[in-house]
């Protein structure tokens, strides 16, 4: 089984708590251990969000705020390298070849961004398309995919289930500047389309819940379901 886990900044390291980072290095190596290989994705989180801000501030535009946001993933992306030690990959792969080369040869994969105008989620989604994933895993610091932004509506409601089209129409309106908050980003939302690929969107910041989802099945996060598979077995089954 192949399996590519998107890591928020905000669940790996929200104030740079070493354990924490230890914690998702735990389970990413318990799931190694069974025989699964893992590729990991980190975001950038808060720390991201700071120094965009400030170069913001300083006059820095949207494309070089992105390049520092990702210069911010790739460290963070260093901080689990730390953890994980010698199953990981010794650096942050900076492409899908590399990612992927590193995959096929046993090692755990850590990524990091990749290019400007995105997030680490659409990264998730294209590198679990590049190793034909069975399952794509987006933890991050709410437990799924809402109606509305839970954080500033008390009526959002979370979606059990929701297709890759309905996802698109609920995250196109959030903004795309450098640093935004979204579930899922709306490239990722077209890749998890294109591609079919079994998709859940979950609170990451027990990481056991990341563990429990893909060893067992078990989450009370969001599933992303191509329309007209949430009846079909062989979909569940895979
Ligand atoms: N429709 C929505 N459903 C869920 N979360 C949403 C939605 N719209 C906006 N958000 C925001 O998306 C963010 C997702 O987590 P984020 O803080 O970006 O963490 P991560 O570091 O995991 O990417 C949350 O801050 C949440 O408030
Ligand atoms: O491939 C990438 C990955 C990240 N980013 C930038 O880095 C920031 C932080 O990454 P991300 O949003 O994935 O971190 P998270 O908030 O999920 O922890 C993003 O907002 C983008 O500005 C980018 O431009 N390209």
């Amino acid at each position: 089984m192949r399996v590519v886990i998107s890591i928020g900044g905000s669940v790996l390291a929200p104030d740079l708590q070493h354990e924490r980072v230890n914690e998702h290095a735990a389970v990413v190596e318990r799931l190694d251990d069974e025989g699964i290989d893992v590729g990991t994705v980190v975001g950038g989180g808060g720390v991201a969000r700071q120094y965009i801000r400030a170069a913001r501030e300083l006059g820095a535009n949207e494309i070089q705020l992105d390049d520092i946001g990702i210069a911010v993933t790739r460290l963070n992306a260093r901080l689990l390298i730390s953890a994980l030690g010698d199953v990981a990959a010794p650096s942050p792969a900076e492409d899908y070849e590399t990612a992927g080369a590193a995959m096929r040869r046993g090692d755990v994969t850590v990524m990091g961004g990749v290019v400007a105008g995105q997030t680490t989620d659409a990264v998730a989604a294209a590198f679990a398309e590049y190793v034909d994933a069975d399952l794509l895993v987006f933890a991050t610091s709410v437990p799924g995919v809402f109606s509305a932004d839970p954080k500033k509506d008390d009526t959002a409601q979370r979606f059990d289930q929701i297709t890759p089209g309905d996802l698109v129409d609920v995250i196109a309106d959030i903004e795309m500047a450098a640093g935004a908050n979204a579930p899922v980003d709306l490239l990722a939302a077209k890749l998890i389309e294109r591609s079919g690929m079994r998709t859940i969107v979950l609170d990451g910041t027990d990481p056991e819940r990341i563990e429990r989802a893909v060893l067992d099945g078990e989450h009370e996060g969001t599933d992303i379901v191509p329309a007209g598979t949430e009846d079909d077995v062989s979909y569940w089954a895979r």
